[in-house]
């Protein structure tokens, strides 16, 4: 099961170990003309977004989730799926970064697939709950349990969107989340991470974690993108005001037309 050309079927070393091993080699040089963003800055970017700029949250994470929806189109065409429907499980973790997935999980549905969505740990926040209200009022799936063999995971979907943590996870994973991101890091069809892959340091990466097959990194790439081994890397998050852009020096490259993802590798 998987997607066509996904890691499914070509084995997951031909995917993690691009160049033989990204991590064996030591750090990637980035792929991109993109300048490799630091934690600091990206949480002083996204401050800066909410008190200068007056975004509010549920603006950006719109955007984000958007993006994410849409590169994983781009990437991941229904079309290419092996399973009987483009089915995609979509993991959310407890802060923003599963925000973004749960808005990712409604435009999939909106894009033609069949989402389903894991949310162990949910805020009590109106955002959230609207969020996930809006995802049931589509009929996107959530399942009361996270599936414990990677094999069913890897029979049901056809790819899984990990949007369990981003630029806030730090220390040593803490449970449900340990348990989940190792059956993860067990299964065979391909994982597209939003922002950062999960249980990653948001600067060293994690040798021995995760290693998605796609990344979306949100405003900027994070200084562990440098690490990525995997086969699509792309930028999204297309709302950052030029002024803002200038002050950090993001130099980011252009996005083409109109599009809200650009890919850099
Ligand atoms: N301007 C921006 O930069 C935007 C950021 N967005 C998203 O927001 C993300 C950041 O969101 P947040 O700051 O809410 O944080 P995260 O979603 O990265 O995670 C924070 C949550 O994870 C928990 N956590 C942290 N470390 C943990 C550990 N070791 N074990 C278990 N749980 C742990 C925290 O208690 C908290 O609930 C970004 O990565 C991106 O995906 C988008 O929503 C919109 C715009
Ligand atoms: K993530």
């Amino acid at each position: 099961m998987g997607v066509q050309g996904g890691r499914a079927g070509q084995g997951g070393a031909e995917v993690h170990g691009v160049g033989g091993s990204a991590w064996g080699a030591g750090p990637r040089p980035p792929r991109a003309r993109v300048r490799v963003g630091f934690k600091e800055e990206a949480q002083a970017i996204d401050q800066e977004l909410f008190t200068e700029y007056k975004f509010s949250v549920d603006q950006l994470m719109e955007l984000a989730g958007l993006s994410c929806a849409t590169a994983i189109a781009k990437a991941y065409p229904p079309s290419s799926f092996t399973t009987s429907q483009p089915a995609v499980l979509v993991v959310c973790g407890p802060g923003n970064n599963g925000g973004d997935g749960l808005v990712c999980a409604r435009h999939l549905k909106m894009f033609g697939y069949e989402p389903t969505v894991y949310y162990p740990k949910r805020p009590n926040k109106p955002l959230f709950e609207g969020l996930t209200t809006q995802c049931q009022k589509m009929d996107i799936p959530f399942l009361p349990e996270f599936p414990a063999e990677a094999a069913l995971i890897d029979e049901l979907y056809g790819l899984v969107v990990d949007a369990i943590f981003g630029f806030s996870f730090k220390g040593a994973v803490r449970e449900p989340f340990g348990s989940i991101l190792s059956t993860l890091e067990r299964i065979t069809v391909p994982i597209a991470s939003i922002d950062i892959p999960s249980g990653w340091d948001v600067e060293k990466g994690k040798a021995d974690g995760l290693q998605p097959d796609m990344l979306i990194s949100l405003t900027a790439p994070k200084k562990a993108a440098m690490y990525f081994g995997g086969r699509y890397h792309f930028l999204g998050g297309r709302f950052v005001p030029a002024a803002l852009q200038e002050k950090y020096a993001l130099n980011l490259p252009p996005y083409p037309e109109t599009d809200c993802v650009l890919q850099l590798t």
